[in-house]
């Protein structure tokens, strides 16, 4: 299906034997790229790099209490169309975003929107843990300090405890909370830093990557942390995993050369992909 100007239009699915010819130059999206209900609209949007453009008119929703995966080949944008969810590319001096975001209808984008709030909203989790250079206590408090959410010790220690206990880390690190973050094991670190993102209450959680550096045994930790947070929180990943992005997401966004090539089902992209390109990709053919 083709996205109209606004990119309301409902997806219709092709027959399960029929696949989109192969076109890049095109802005042809196929599958099912809107939710009844969204928690974030993102609408033809553009990102560019000084002069080059690396996302080409994408428009996709994530719905609320929904895992979204993106996946694709290196350098097809899916780390820059993640980061305008949060404006982190507003920390790239020559990137420039264009298009409609709106998080529960109400503009990302625009001179009256903070984005300290907004980044609060909508937390982040990096490819490689990056817990501050401070004790496991201050790692998850920090957040909570400065965004005002808790000012006396017991508010703090609750939600300490709350997130460290979500993201299940609190049974390995209750005995030494005044320990250095960065003590941790890796997989331990990456829990730690959804702990962190959990304690000023996000509503979306966006995660680059985030077991690219993590044994299978710590990965699967996270994997299953992904589908309890799922309950309370709305995520969008972007992972290298093909079997991660089937084990953890509802649906499954392919991306290619800074193009929305397909948006489905999880299971569907997986089983009976409907652009040749996924195809070609799931499959092994170029990647
Ligand atoms: N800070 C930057 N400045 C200039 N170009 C950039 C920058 N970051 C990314 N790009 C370019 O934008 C395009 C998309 O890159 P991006 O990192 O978003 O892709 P990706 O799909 O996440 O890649 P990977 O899977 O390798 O992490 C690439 O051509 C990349 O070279």
């Amino acid at each position: 299906m083709t996205l109209d100007a606004a990119g309301q239009t409902a997806a219709s699915q092709p027959e399960s034997a029929e696949r989109e010819a192969v076109d890049t130059n095109t802005s042809k999206t196929v599958g099912k790229p809107f939710c009844d209900d969204a928690k974030m609209r993102m609408r033809n949007v553009n990102v560019f790099y000084g002069e080059t453009q690396a996302i080409h008119d994408i428009s996709l929703d994530i719905g609320c209490n929904e895992v979204v995966a993106m996946i694709g080949p290196s350098g097809c944008g899916k780390s820059t169309f993640l980061r305008c969810l949060n404006r982190m590319n507003d920390t790239i001096e020559d990137c420039r975003v264009e298009g409609e975001l709106t998080l529960d209808g109400e503009p990302i984008y625009g001179q009256k929107v903070d984005v300290v709030p907004l980044r609060a909203r909508v937390g982040m989790v990096f490819q490689k843990p990056n817990p501050f250079p401070k004790s496991i206590y201050e790692n998850v408090a920090y957040g909570p300090k400065i965004h005002g959410i808790a000012r006396r010790r017991a508010e703090l220690d609750e939600i300490v405890e709350n997130s460290l206990r979500r993201a299940g880390l609190w049974n390995e690190v209750k005995d030494r909370l005044d320990q250095p973050g960065t003590g941790l094991s890796g997989g331990q670190q990456q829990r730690l830093c959804i702990a962190r993102a959990i304690a000023v209450s996000p509503e979306v959680i966006l995660m680059d990557e985030p077991c690219s550096a993590l044994d299978p045994i710590a990965t699967a930790r996270i994997e299953e942390l992904i589908n309890e947070l799922r309950e309370n929180y709305t995520i969008a990943i972007v992972t290298h995993s093909m079997q991660q992005a089937a084990r953890v997401s509802q649906r499954t966004a392919y991306f290619h050369l800074g193009r929305l090539v397909e948006v489905n089902d999880t299971e569907t992209v997986f089983t009976n992909p409907q652009h040749e390109l996924t195809e070609a990709y799931i499959t092994g053919r170029f990647g």
